[in-house]
C-alpha cells in the first residue's frame, strides 16, 4: 500500500479502574517522523507508548503496526516487540553487564546474531554516539546522559522500525537524536 502508516492508532482509550487516562485517541505516524507526546505529568504519555507495544492492554480502540492490528489473536507479540525499540524512563541499563555487553547481549539471544557480528555492530553503535572509549566499562561509572545514550543504541542494536522514548525530551540532545535518527520532527499535545 502506498503511504501506509506506519502505526495507526484508532479511537484508543485506556482507563485504569476507574480513572480514565486515555480517551479516544486517533494518531498516525509514518516512516522516518520523529513525533513528541507533550502533557503534564500523569496525562498519559507512559501509557500511550506502552499501549504501542502492548506493555499495557488499550481498554478499547485499535493500534494498528505496519497494516496489522496488534490484538490480532495470532500475532506474535514478542516479534511485534522486536520491531519497537523502547528507552524506558530510568534507561534500564544491565548493571552487570559492560557498555558492550549490554548492547549485544539481545541480538545474539534474541536473533542469533553471531557474537562477532554483535561485536562490530555494538562498536559501530558505540562510536556514533562518542561512547566507544566506554566499551568496556560498567554502567555505574557513565553519567546520565551517557547511560541515555547506552539505552538509545542497545534499543537501535535490534534494527527495530520504530523507536519509542518514555522520558522527558528535555532530556535529550536533539542535536544527538537528528544525528543518529535524521528524519522529520513534529510534536504533538
Ligand atoms: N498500572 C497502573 N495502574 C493504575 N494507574 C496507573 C497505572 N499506570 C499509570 N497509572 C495512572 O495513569 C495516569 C497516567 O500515567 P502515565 O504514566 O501514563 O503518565 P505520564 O503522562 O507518562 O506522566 P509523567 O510525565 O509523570 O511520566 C496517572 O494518573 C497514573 O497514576
Amino acid at each position: 500500500m502506498i503511504n501506509q502508516a506506519l502505526i495507526q492508532v484508532k479511537d484508543l482509550c485506556k482507563n485504569f479502574g476507574d480513572l480514565q487516562v486515555l480517551k479516544g485517541i486517533n494518531e498516525e505516524i509514518h516512516k522516518g517522523e520523529v513525533v513528541s507526546i507533550i502533557g503534564p505529568s500523569g496525562s498519559g504519555k507512559s501509557t500511550f507508548l506502552r499501549c504501542l507495544n502492548l506493555l499495557e492492554e488499550p481498554t478499547s480502540g485499535q493500534v494498528i503496526f505496519e497494516g496489522v492490528d496488534i490484538a490480532a489473536k495470532n500475532l506474535n507479540i514478542d516479534k511485534h516487540r522486536q520491531k519497537i525499540g523502547m528507552v524506558f524512563q530510568h534507561f534500564n541499563v544491565f548493571p552487570h553487564l559492560t557498555v558492550l555487553e549490554n548492547i549485544t547481549i539481545t541480538p545474539t539471544l534474541e536473533k542469533g546474531v553471531s557474537k562477532a557480528e554483535a561485536t562490530e555492530m555494538g562498536m559501530r553503535l558505540l562510536k556514533k554516539v562518542g561512547l566507544e572509549s566506554k566499551a568496556d566499562e560498567y554502567p555505574r561509572k557513565l553519567s546520565g546522559g551517557q547511560k541515555q545514550r547506552l539505552a538509545i543504541v542497545r534499543a537501535m542494536a535490534m534494527e527495530p522500525d520504530v523507536m519509542l522514548f518514555d522520558e522527558p525530551t528535555s532530556a535529550l540532545d536533539p542535536e544527538m537524536v537528528k544525528d543518529v535518527f535524521g528524519g522529520n520532527q513534529r510534536s504533538g499535545g
